[in-house]
Formats: structure tokens, sequence, C-alpha cells
């Protein structure tokens, strides 16, 4: 639980024809059942209205703002106003709307950086819809690293860790084409990677010593360099200089056999060479409760593990649990000084 009880969570609206306000609308529902800390809403009041009319959900909803959100919560959601940008049709995404999903990552960022929330939940974003209106960002952990180095003034590698109860996943590159992944691969960026989830697993997550195990990328880790030479000439070296500093990395492992049962009990993280490989087991094993976390940065970041769903937006039948277990560690691992400062 957060040592911040009387400071919200900052929860942004994500796209506005997706599922995103299907599950925070689900997720408010649930609060009491659940014993969800309350959470301020960065978003337009009216699209939370319409779908909530649409799922026929009743739900009282409350402009409000970090100071009175609390206070709120029981009662009503609250609201922090941030415009669509135009009507809003569950399941049609409109460029014009990007701007305002945009600002909402803004807000909770500059509000989480500020103290004036305890960390930043993000609901799922179109990414094509973003780049379409000029988005120069990947995602938002890119755009989120972006953000913390501007505010702060100091560099900030953000590290995407997938987190669910039966794997920890982290893809070193990550919204990348696979074709480029052998060129951007480096020793520098996988121990670096290596580095602040070592870090970042210590002291937000209380591990004391985490076991990072390390992918290879070819099959069977590069068969001794006959199936790529990439595992022993860039892998290899990145572990033998974490394990001179002191970091429990171990590897390169073939990816195929280190997510299955046994293999999961040796370590705390597997470390992925790229973004489907630690992605795919992720929610392979467990798409409702898994979280995405950005680590590495000078505020706390999770959002659910899925996307904007667009096909079941309005419909009831979006799930909202992994909505709610980013809440969850969220309110968890905020107490938690991360000093990424
Ligand atoms: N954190 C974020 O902002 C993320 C955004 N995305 C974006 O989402 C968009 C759609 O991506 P997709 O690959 O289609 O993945 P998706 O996760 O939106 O959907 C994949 C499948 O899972 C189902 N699904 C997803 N969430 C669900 C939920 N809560 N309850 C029940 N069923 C659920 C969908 O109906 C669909 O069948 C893309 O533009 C992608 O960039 C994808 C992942 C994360
Ligand atoms: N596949 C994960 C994903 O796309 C989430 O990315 P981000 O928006 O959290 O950077």
């Amino acid at each position: 639980m957060s040592s911040h009880p009387s400071i919200p969570l900052a929860l942004t609206q994500g796209d506005p024809a997706g599922i995103g306000p299907d599950i925070t609308l689900a997720a408010w529902l649930r609060r009491d059942e659940l014993e969800l800390l309350p959470f301020l809403f960065l978003g337009d009041t009216t699209v939370l209205r319409e779908r909530a009319a649409q799922l026929g959900l009743n739900v009282p909803l409350q402009e409000a703002d970090p100071a009175t959100a609390c206070e709120i919560f029981r009662d009503a959601l609250p609201i922090l106003q941030i415009d669509a940008g135009r009507a809003v049709v569950a399941g049609e995404p409109h460029v014009e709307t990007a701007r305002g999903t945009i600002a909402a990552i803004e807000m909770g960022v500059s509000l989480s950086m500020r103290g004036k929330t305890s960390a930043i939940v993000t609901n799922p974003i179109a990414k094509s819809v973003l780049y379409d209106a000029g988005f120069g960002f990947p995602g938002h952990t890119e755009f989120l690293a972006d953000l913390a180095t501007r505010a702060t003034g100091k560099p900030h590698m953000p590290v995407m860790l997938l987190a669910g109860p039966k794997l920890r996943a982290i893809p070193v590159t990550i919204h990348i084409p696979l074709r480029d992944v052998p060129q951007v691969l480096t020793s520098d960026l996988i121990a670096e990677t290596c580095r602040i989830t070592d870090h970042d697993l210590r002291t937000r997550f209380g591990i004391a010593k985490p076991r990072l195990a390390v992918a290879g990328l070819n099959p069977h880790a590069g068969e001794n360099g006959a199936l790529g030479k990439e595992d022993d000439e860039i892998v290899r070296p990145a572990i033998d200089v974490l394990r001179a500093e002191g970091i429990d990395a171990f590897g390169p492992l073939p990816a195929d056999t280190m997510f299955h049962d046994e293999a999961r009990r040796r370590y705390d993280v597997a470390i992925c060479m790229y973004h489907d490989q630690a992605l795919i087991p992720a929610k392979a094993l467990g798409f409702d409760d898994s979280v995405n976390v950005t680590l590495g940065l000078p505020f706390v970041r999770t959002s659910p593990d899925h996307g904007t769903a667009f096909g079941i937006a309005g419909k009831g039948i979006a799930k909202e649990d992994s909505l709610v277990a980013a809440l969850r560690l969220a309110s968890a691992i905020s107490g938690k000084t991360g000093n990424n400062t």
C-alpha cells in the first residue's frame, strides 16, 4: 500500500475510443471490494458519462483536482478535465483526439513529478493514431523518459518491465522493427538495462539480490556461434561485466527453454533481447494480471499490459483486471523511493 494515502494516483484517459473508459468505470465500481486507493482520472468527463450510459453503469462523476480527489473518491469518480478534442464513438479512433491523449500523459507526469499524485497509471493508447498526429515517440515508455529528462535536466533511460504473478520480463530493445534488433543490441545497452533493472527491483520491489536470467538472441543462444554470433560477442560480454559489478546476471540462455515452470523458479526477471521475446511469454502466462511498469524514471508509472481493444470498446466485455493490477502495483511501489532522480 502507498505511503501517500492522502495523495491520489493519476490515471490517464488513453485513447478515448478504446476500452480505457470502460475499464476505468469498472475499476471505480469495484473500489471498495478491492480496497483500491483513490485515483484521479485525467480525461474527458463527457466521454466517461457517455460510456457509462452506453454500458448501463451508474457512476457519479465529479470534477476534482489532486487535493480533492481522495475525499471525493468514495462517492464519485474524480476527474481532472482534459478535453478529448471531439465527440468520441467507442471503437472508432480519431486523430483529433491525439492532443488530449498526449496532454493527459503530460499532466500525469507533471503532477507526479511535483508530488501532487503518487504515481501515473496510463490507460492504453493507439500508437498509430498518435503517429498520424505527428507524435514523435514509439510509445508511452520513450515519451515518459523524455518528459523525465526534460523535467530533471538529466538523461533517463527507460526500461519496460512486464510484471505478473508468474513472470517478470524485460525487453532490452523495445519498439523497433525486428530487423533492426541485431544492430541496436549492444553489450552496453544490455548492461545498462540490467543495472537499472537490478536497482529498481531492489529499491521498488524489495528484492534483496535480484537474479537476472539473460536470454540469448539466436536459437539455442547461438549454439556456440553456429546459429549466430551475437550471443557470444554481445550478450555474454555484458553478463561478464555485470557479474564483475556484483549483479547476479547469468546466461545467455536459450530463450525457448527459459519460461517453463521449473525454469522460472531460478530467476526473478527474464532479460530478453527484443519486444516479443519478452511480451509473448508475459502475456501468455498472465494476460489478465500482468502490468507494464516503466523502470528508470524519477516517478512510478504502471499500465495494463493490453492495448486499446477497439473491437470491444463500449460492449461491456472488457476486463478491468489488468488495470486493477496496475493501480494496485502503482500504490504498492509508489511509497518506495527509486532514487532515479
Ligand atoms: N500500454 C499501451 O498503451 C498499449 C497500447 N497498445 C496499442 O493498442 C492497440 C491495439 O493493439 P492490439 O495488438 O490489438 O492489442 P489489444 O491488447 O488491444 O487486443 C488484443 C486482444 O485482446 C483483447 N483484449 C485486450 N484487452 C482486453 C481486456 N481488458 N478485456 C478483454 N479483452 C481484451 C482484444 O479484444 C483483442 O482481441 C495498438 O495500437 C497498440 O499500439 C498495445 C499494448 C499496450
Ligand atoms: N507492447 C507493449 C506496449 O506497446 C506498451 O508500450 P508503452 O505505450 O507502455 O510504451
